[in-house]
């Protein structure tokens, strides 16, 4: 393996795929270092084009050139990728899954159980190099090899090692679908803005300036968020208003159940796919 600049397939190239890739580059990767392999050219043009990375059609061929596999398809397709690329890998690449709800135990038995495998769980602020990943290394991992799965996901955002795998699927309902909830609240502020007489585009840029001046407050400052929220919430205001009507109608109960509804459909996914 080359240790400065292993070659790294990425098998699969969707919304994370190129989420991690574009800031891959925006780190210390370069795009010579990088393939992306998908069926057709729909998800490849545009990584080619906007990234300036190797494309290919054939899993196989990438897998065989690779220091480093990086699993990207659906969790549905991924017993018939591995099966497909499973005699390509006689070189032990180290395995990189991203996928949700496929356990390192069905990774192993469909691609060998020799072959070092990190499943990680990243999100798709990866691409603005603000992403969150969770990592879970099986035995077979050397400490480079945990290195350099360490070293692609800290290149585009923050990367927690985990003590066991399950906690993967608690990394999924926290940061791998997190960006979800936000976007959905982000979506209910601006239709309520628009709804209250701002013009959309107005209310589109000041919640999400918003969003963003809350993350960046809380990650800058040195209290907690709760005692963030008493700042902004004056006695007999406005805010402490709009606090009352989440609490009356259970909102922090929905972000519970709804996390909670994530992480079992992990553990049902590897059932029904592992
Ligand atoms: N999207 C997210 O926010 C997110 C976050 C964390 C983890 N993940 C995981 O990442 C994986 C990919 O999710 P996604 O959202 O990027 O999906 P996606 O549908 O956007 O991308 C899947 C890609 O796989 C390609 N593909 C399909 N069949 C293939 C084959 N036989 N060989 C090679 N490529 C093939 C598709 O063309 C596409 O490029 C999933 O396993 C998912 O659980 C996704
Ligand atoms: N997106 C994937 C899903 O919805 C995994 C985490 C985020 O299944």
């Amino acid at each position: 393996m080359n240790k400065t600049a292993p070659k790294i397939a990425f098998i699969g190239a969707g919304n994370m795929s190129s989420a991690v890739i574009g800031g891959m580059l925006k780190g210390h990767f370069s795009a010579e270092q990088i393939i992306a392999c998908a069926p057709s050219d729909k998800n490849l043009k545009p990584l080619s084009e906007q990234f300036g990375v190797h494309t290919d059609h054939d899993n196989a061929r990438a897998c065989a050139a690779a220091d480093v596999v990086v699993l990207g398809v659906k969790p549905q397709m991924l017993k018939q990728v591995a099966g497909d690329i499973k005699a390509h890998l006689a070189h032990k690449p180290l395995i990189i899954s991203l996928a949700a709800g496929i356990p390192l135990a069905s990774l192993s038995e469909w691609l060998g159980e020799d072959l070092a495998i990190v499943r990680s769980m990243p999100n798709t602020p990866s691409l603005v190099g603000v992403g969150a990943a969770g990592l879970y290394a099986n035995d077979n991992c050397s400490a480079e090899q945990r290195d350099i799965a360490e070293s692609i996901q800290a290149s585009v955002g923050i990367v927690k090692w985990l003590e066991e795998e399950a906690l993967i699927d608690s990394i999924i309902a926290v940061s791998g679908s997190g960006p979800a909830y936000f976007f959905l609240a982000m979506e209910a502020m601006i239709n309520e803005g628009v709804q209250q007489g701002l013009d959309r585009d107005s209310a589109t840029e000041l919640t999400i300036q918003t969003v963003l001046g809350a993350a960046t407050l809380a990650q800058n400052s040195n209290v907690d968020v709760l005692e963030l929220r008493r700042r902004v919430t004056s006695p007999g205001g406005t805010t402490a208003q709009a606090i009352a009507h989440f609490e009356e109608h259970g909102l922090r109960e929905l972000f519970s159940g709804a996390m909670q509804a994530c992480s079992n459909r992990a553990r049902e996914m590897a059932k029904e796919l592992g």
